[in-house]
């Protein structure tokens, strides 16, 4: 039977999930278009895996709705479980085998048919080919996520769900499972990937911030920096850090961050940032000038603004 057809590759609404008396996925809704990869950010604990764990049918919400690949899921998750490939931060595989007898095991457990051709295509094409019979447990970090996304695509998913496949991954093989990502994308697949790392986030076509189980911004890199609407300076000098507490305490300034040798200032009431900006400067000898605000910016400002105020609940 084909696939029921949707306008989205994940459409869920109102997902609630709690563990004993602990609410940890709050009212979460979410879109993610077909080929599109969408971004889950968010601190450790916040709820990044509930939430992809219900979406894919693997966890079953206490409350809301939604379609994952058209199927319901609630009522369909044994039809999506077979059509997604689900990355979990912990990929096991036998070091003493080879690459190609990792992936055939994955086949026969998952009572693949025409097992052998399907370890040849995602052999071939996740660029695993000349390094088949290569042992496992000597690959570098990079090629083993390469092995995992290998697994989980072996039975052509159409939807990627990738929970930290980066984590512990250097920055080059980073960039390169990225490119990966881009590549499978543009050929119509879509994927729900977890990240700590900011450039990834910017790599991603749409993003979801979540924090103590809620969604707090969700839409393109550049309208999640606009909800936030702040107001960011950059600033130059010594002691920064020095200069960023004393900075805390004056009007209009909701946030510094330490860049290296730069300090950035962010606030939401622009003109008393703008004004506490001048008389700092003129009052000190320092150089500072408007800068766009930065992802990086708006998820600090979240997560701070999140946890003062969960803070207080608890
Ligand atoms: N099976 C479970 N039983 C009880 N509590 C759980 C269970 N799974 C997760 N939790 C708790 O739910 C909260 C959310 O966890 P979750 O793994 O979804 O967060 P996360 O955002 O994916 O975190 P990380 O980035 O560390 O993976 C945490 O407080 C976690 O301890």
């Amino acid at each position: 039977m084909s696939a029921p057809r949707s306008q989205y590759a994940i459409d869920v609404r109102k997902l609630n999930k709690h563990f004993g008396d602990k609410h940890v996925v709050r009212d979460v809704s979410l879109q993610v278009g077909h080929g599109e990869i969408f971004g889950f950010l968010g601190p450790n604990g916040s709820g990044k895996t509930t939430s992809i764990r219900m979406m894919c049918g693997l966890l079953t919400p206490d409350s809301g709705s939604g379609t994952c690949l058209g199927y319901d899921i609630i009522r369909e998750s044994a039809q999506i479980k077979r059509r997604v490939g689900y990355m979990t931060q912990r990929f096991s595989y036998w070091e003493d085998l080879s690459i190609r007898e990792n992936l055939d095991f994955v086949a026969r457990v998952y009572q693949m048919p025409n097992r052998k051709e399907a370890v040849n295509r995602a052999l071939e094409s996740l660029g695993l080919a000349s390094r088949a019979d290569q042992l496992t447990g000597a690959l570098s970090g990079g090629w083993k996520q390469r092995l995992a996304l290998a697994a989980c695509m072996l039975h052509e998913p159409r939807l990627l769900l990738l929970d930290e496949p980066t984590a512990g991954v250097d920055p080059n093989a980073r960039r390169e499972f990225w490119e990966e990502l881009h590549r499978l994308a543009a050929n119509g697949i879509s994927v729900l990937v977890s990240t700590h790392y900011m450039d990834e986030a910017e790599r991603c076509h749409k993003l979801a911030y979540i924090s103590y189980g809620t969604l707090l911004a969700q839409g393109t890199a550049s309208e999640v920096t606009a909800s936030q609407n702040l107001a960011t300076w950059v600033v130059y000098g010594e002691h920064l850090a020095v200069l960023s507490e004393q900075l805390r305490t004056m009007p209009g300034v909701d946030q510094t961050v330490v860049f290296g040798s730069a300090l950035h200032v962010s606030g939401s009431d622009h003109e008393a940032l703008e004004t506490t900006i001048n008389q700092i400067s003129k009052d000190k000898a320092l150089r500072a000038e408007q800068i766009e605000t930065g992802l990086e910016d708006v998820f600090i400002y979240l997560m701070k603004r999140s946890s003062d105020s969960n803070g207080a609940m608890r």
